[in-house]
């Protein structure tokens, strides 16, 4: 008989704190030890093998640190991981090299195709640009997928040896050219009704390519978080991107 996997959601009330919780409690090999809100002492974690954190970019950082220092394997949806945080939690990890930590920008396995689609399209097309929508009480723009796509298609540009994106603007003393992420324009809608959405759209002489992913429901996310669960105690250290646990990469 297989003992079950213990699972503690920090942000456990929000939105996808509590989808969290209710895909934990449906699923036969897992179960919930404890639920973690803002004020909350985390202890222990009520004894949990893997704590998922959904809060806010502020506090994760925090909470993955008291992770690993519980030998806590840790999943991680929330925004806002830089450069300078991503490096903290890896010196942290070398001194507990059993702990493993999954930050993943989005855990909906379409998102992650859109992903690896425009990476692949990427280096064909000589003008690109990306639209993200998102529910109105989103807090960060723009969101951590659309910045993740920006980068990994920058990336393969560069690998291609293609230059800047083609743009004659010179003045635009409103900003209504988007965001600039890594020489990527991305633009941020949020509207009612609306739950995660992104279309990033390829330009090329007499053509045009659109990669287009809707979450309508945020059981779209609980597939991936789950999958991450299971894994992250076989993954010692720190993965960024459920596509790793998946075989996309
Ligand atoms: N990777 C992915 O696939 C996805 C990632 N996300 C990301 O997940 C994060 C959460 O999104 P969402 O659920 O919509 O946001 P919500 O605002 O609905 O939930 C965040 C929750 O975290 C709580 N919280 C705040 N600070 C702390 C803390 N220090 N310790 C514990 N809990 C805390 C909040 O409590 P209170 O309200 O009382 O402050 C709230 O309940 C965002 O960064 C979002 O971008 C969202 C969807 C998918
Ligand atoms: O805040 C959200 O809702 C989402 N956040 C993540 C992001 O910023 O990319 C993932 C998904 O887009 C939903």
């Amino acid at each position: 008989m297989t003992t079950s996997l213990r699972v503690a959601v920090i942000g456990a009330s929000g939105r996808m704190g509590s989808t969290t919780c209710a895909a934990v409690e449906g699923a036969s090999d897992l179960v919930l030890t404890g639920r973690y809100d803002a004020g909350d002492e985390l202890g222990d974690l009520g004894g949990a093998q893997v704590a998922v954190d959904f809060t806010v970019p502020d506090a994760s950082p925090g909470n993955v640190r008291h992770c690993i220092q519980h030998g806590v394997h840790a999943v991680v949806g929330t925004t806002g991981w830089t450069t300078e945080r991503l490096a903290a939690v890896e010196s942290l990890l070398a001194a507990h090299p059993a702990v493993g930590v999954l930050i993943a920008p989005n855990f909906a396995v379409g998102a992650l195709l859109m992903m690896s689609f425009a990476q692949q399209a990427a280096r064909f097309y000589e003008s690109v640009e990306i639209v993200e929508t998102h529910h109105p009480g989103k807090v960060d723009a723009p969101s951590g997928t659309a910045a993740r796509t920006a980068e990994l298609i920058a990336r393969a540009r560069l690998d291609a040896g293609l230059g800047a994106v083609p743009d004659a603007t010179t003045s635009d003393p409103r900003g209504a050219r988007g965001a600039d992420v890594d020489g990527i324009r991305v633009h941020a809608q949020r509207l009612r009704g609306r739950v995660a959405h992104q279309e990033v759209s390829f330009g090329g002489e007499g053509e045009a390519l659109t990669i287009r992913h809707d979450s309508f429901d945020r059981v779209s996310f609980m597939p991936g978080v789950l999958a991450g669960v299971r894994a992250v105690p076989e993954h010692a250290g720190l993965t960024v991107g459920l596509e790793h646990f998946l075989g996309l990469v």
